[in-house]
């Protein structure tokens, strides 16, 4: 497994988990398997790997690209268990196809109600995988029954979904209305409140996930753990609801929080609300998702927490959206209640 390499009172982060067998910065107190070896060199890692698995935030993936530069990943596969989107001004992608374009690498998603320290302490948790077959399949090739074998264990049940782009929007944009959950927390409002956020937030993502990807299924965010239950689970305890929760009771802004609260660790709807408000603006779509506007508003403009049911009372309350074309015309009105319940 390659690790980040950092020094921890003198020592190689990589040496002390080979040692002491502990990621002491990032998953303290837990046990790691002798089998798991650190190494520090990203290309040692890789190279000639079958199965390539993601896991860092992902504002640093533009650089292990540049480290991956130039390996031949024709044969191999991967899985990216990155919970955020890749937005630039000419529109989104799925950090999954991302990573496909950039590095010739077929990749999947593995997303879910998953939070770390639980999963490390095999505490009962369900996932989904997504992983679309490539192009250049053949046949004995990985494919989403030997991916749901490779991470299924007793304690970590795995499903599988067509639904590339709803599992991964699930992931990236529950980050953000975490953080307006805590928001709201932190301001002293109670578990009505929360909950509200958490039913605009649910019916945001469905609207963003069909608005970006035609092939996006609303029922994803319903019935998967990619969705809901991923929501809720993130709303609870999770890293972003926590610096919600402390900017509103501080006052401090919500980068000085992160900084503060988890050392070194990120809360990534922090960057996915920066990419997802630039994105709407630019294409004058800000109306569609008052929330997560909002959410920006709050913790980067002079919006006041006290504004959100003002602003959630103008902006529409309970459809999850229309399908849209690249024009931005509506062509299929959707509500995501409606179609779970027909499953
Ligand atoms: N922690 C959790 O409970 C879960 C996290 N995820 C997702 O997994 C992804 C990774 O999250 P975490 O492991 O929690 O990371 P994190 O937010 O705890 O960040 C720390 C990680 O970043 C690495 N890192 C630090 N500086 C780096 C650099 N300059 N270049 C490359 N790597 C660097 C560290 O080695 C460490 O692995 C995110 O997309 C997150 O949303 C998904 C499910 C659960
Ligand atoms: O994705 C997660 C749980 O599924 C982790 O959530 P946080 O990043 O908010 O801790």
């Amino acid at each position: 497994m390659w690790v980040y390499e950092e020094q921890i009172d003198g020592k190689n982060l990589t040496e002390i988990i080979n040692t002491e067998h502990e990621n002491v910065k990032y998953l303290p107190n837990i046990k790691l398997p002798h089998n798991l070896v650190a190494v520090p060199n990203l290309r040692e890692v890789v190279e000639g790997a079958d199965i390539v698995i993601f896991n860092i935030p992902h504002q640093f993936l533009k650089n292990i690209f540049k480290q991956l530069d130039g390996i031949d990943f024709s044969k191999a596969r991967a899985i990216s268990c990155l919970k955020g989107l890749n937005v630039n001004k000419d529109g989104v992608t799925l950090l999954s196809d991302y990573i496909e374009q950039e590095l010739g690498l077929h990749c999947g998603v593995l997303s879910g109600a998953n939070l770390a320290p639980e999963v490390a302490l095999e505490k009962f948790s369900e996932t989904t995988v997504a992983y679309p077959l490539p192009k250049n399949y053949y046949p004995g090739d990985v494919d989403e029954d030997l991916l749901q074998i490779l991470f299924q264990r007793t304690y970590f049940h795995v499903r599988t979904s067509p639904d590339t782009a709803g599992v991964s929007i699930g992931g990236a944009l529950k980050n953000v209305v975490a953080i307006g959950a805590g928001l709201v927390e932190g301001y002293g409002w109670g578990d009505n409140a929360k909950a509200a956020i958490m039913r605009r937030g649910l019916m945001e993502m469905v609207r963003f996930g069909i608005t970006f990807f035609p092939d996006c299924r609303p029922e994803t965010f319903t019935v998967e753990s990619s969705g809901v239950a991923d929501l809720i689970t993130s709303c609870a305890s999770g890293r972003n609801v926590r610096v919600g929760r402390e900017a509103a009771r501080t006052g401090k802004h919500v980068d000085v929080v992160e900084k503060e609260l988890l050392n070194g660790q990120s809360a990534q709807g922090i960057a996915t609300m920066k990419e997802v408000h630039e994105l709407l603006t630019h294409r004058g779509m800000t109306e569609d998702f008052p929330l997560l506007i909002a959410i920006y508003d709050i913790c980067y403009g002079d919006l006041r927490i006290d504004d959100l049911p003002k602003v959630l009372a103008d902006g529409p309350a309970t459809q999850a959206g229309s399908r849209r074309n690249s024009v931005g015309e509506p062509a299929h009105q959707c509500n995501a209640g409606e179609d779970a319940a027909k499953l």
